[in-house]
């Protein structure tokens, strides 16, 4: 099957053909950007050695995890110079010939390394595409990465490292305004071993966007997703049951929680709902780096989130809510439900 990027291309493409078309209701109702602003956290506050400065911003960042479980950072010392070259080079590997990019692909069934977008059938039976072509690998523990363009593996591998410092600073700031000890989240979730995948999606302009999605609405699992664009926007999230399109300050790295932060907080901070709706006019391409517990670490729910169900209620506190689970199991449950079927966050509600 020919990717979405040379479909989009093909001279005979007058429309979008049936299988993409699967989600053309989905688009009603998007809110412009909401009334109320997304949180922005300035991470050079939470990294302040003033201690207010720090106070104000890891409150604002628990806020912003139960509130929105999305937020943008400013000031995160991550610089354009790297990134801009990344996304060129990115965008150099989908302009490969088709066999080429498809020769990178490893199938190992714990750490694939992926190229290109199909997606199987539903519980329907009915074959359902995205307008999406994409790059995804592991970059930690284990380093993945095509050797071609040349400069991908160097770029990938030092924002990943940047990316995995930040992660850590964040899940300090996250561990601290749930009342835990600083360091909590981190050794629970054995985070020097942290799952790294780095994903660079393609979005060519869509003959009809009103029919077609990128990326249908989904939870990324694990702790924290990081998404850069170029420039051009596409990313929704659910917010209070309606759907928000969002505009990125100029530098800033939307980030939002993933599944198994909502585990470790036992339900306090959700796993924002998100999709990728595409346009007719411009190609987009986001970068994504989700950082995850280790592949080995069982998640479940902090005990200080929790009292046992006899104890007195103190606060919010609440039993767990959540069964403890293996990361790559949780991973791989997820990567074969079907569309439409109960994810595997509900499924391991208790
Ligand atoms: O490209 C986007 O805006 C969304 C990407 C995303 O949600 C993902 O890769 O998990
Ligand atoms: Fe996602």
């Amino acid at each position: 099957m020919a990717s979405v990027k040379t479909l989009a291309q093909s001279q005979d493409l007058k429309s979008l053909p049936s299988d993409y078309t699967h989600f053309k209701n989905q688009h009603k109702s998007v809110e412009a950007s909401p009334e109320v602003g997304i949180p922005v956290i300035n991470f050079a506050l939470l990294t302040s050695s003033n201690p207010d400065h720090r106070a104000k911003a890891i409150h604002d960042l628990g806020k912003a995890c139960e509130e929105w479980g999305f937020f943008m950072v400013i000031n995160h010392g991550i610089p354009e110079t790297l990134t801009n070259p990344l996304f060129e080079t990115c965008d150099e590997f989908f302009d490969l010939p088709e066999e080429e990019k498809l020769q990178f692909e490893i199938k190992n069934p714990r750490f694939p390394v992926m190229v290109r977008s199909s997606v199987g059938p539903n519980p329907a039976n009915e074959k359902v595409l995205f307008w999406r072509d994409y790059l995804r690998f592991f970059v930690h523990p284990e380093y993945y990465c095509p050797h071609k363009p040349e400069q991908l593996s160097g770029l990938v591998s030092e924002y990943a490292e940047r990316t995995r410092g930040l992660a850590r600073k964040l899940l300090r700031g996250i561990s601290l305004s749930l009342g835990l000890e600083e360091t909590y989240i981190e050794k629970a979730m054995e985070f020097d071993l942290t799952t790294q995948v780095f994903a660079a999606n393609y979005y060519p302009p869509c003959p009809d966007p009103e029919s077609a999605i990128g990326i249908p609405p989904h939870t990324d699992p694990g702790l924290l997703t990081f998404l850069l664009q170029n420039g051009v926007g596409g990313l929704e999230i659910q917010h209070e049951g309606k759907w928000f399109h969002l505009n990125a300050i100029p530098g800033s790295i939307f980030v939002n929680t993933g599944d198994h932060l909502e585990i470790v907080s036992n339900g306090k901070y959700k796993s924002v709902w998100h999709r990728a709706a595409v346009n007719n006019t411009k190609k987009r391409i986001s970068l994504v780096v989700a950082n995850g517990p280790s592949p080995d670490a069982i998640v479940e729910p902090a005990p200080d989130t929790v009292v046992e169900p006899s104890a007195p209620l103190l606060c919010d506190d609440a039993p767990a809510k959540y069964v403890p689970m293996n990361y790559m199991e949780y991973v791989e449950e997820q990567r074969s439900t079907k569309l439409g079927e109960k994810p595997i966050l509900e499924r391991i509600k208790k």
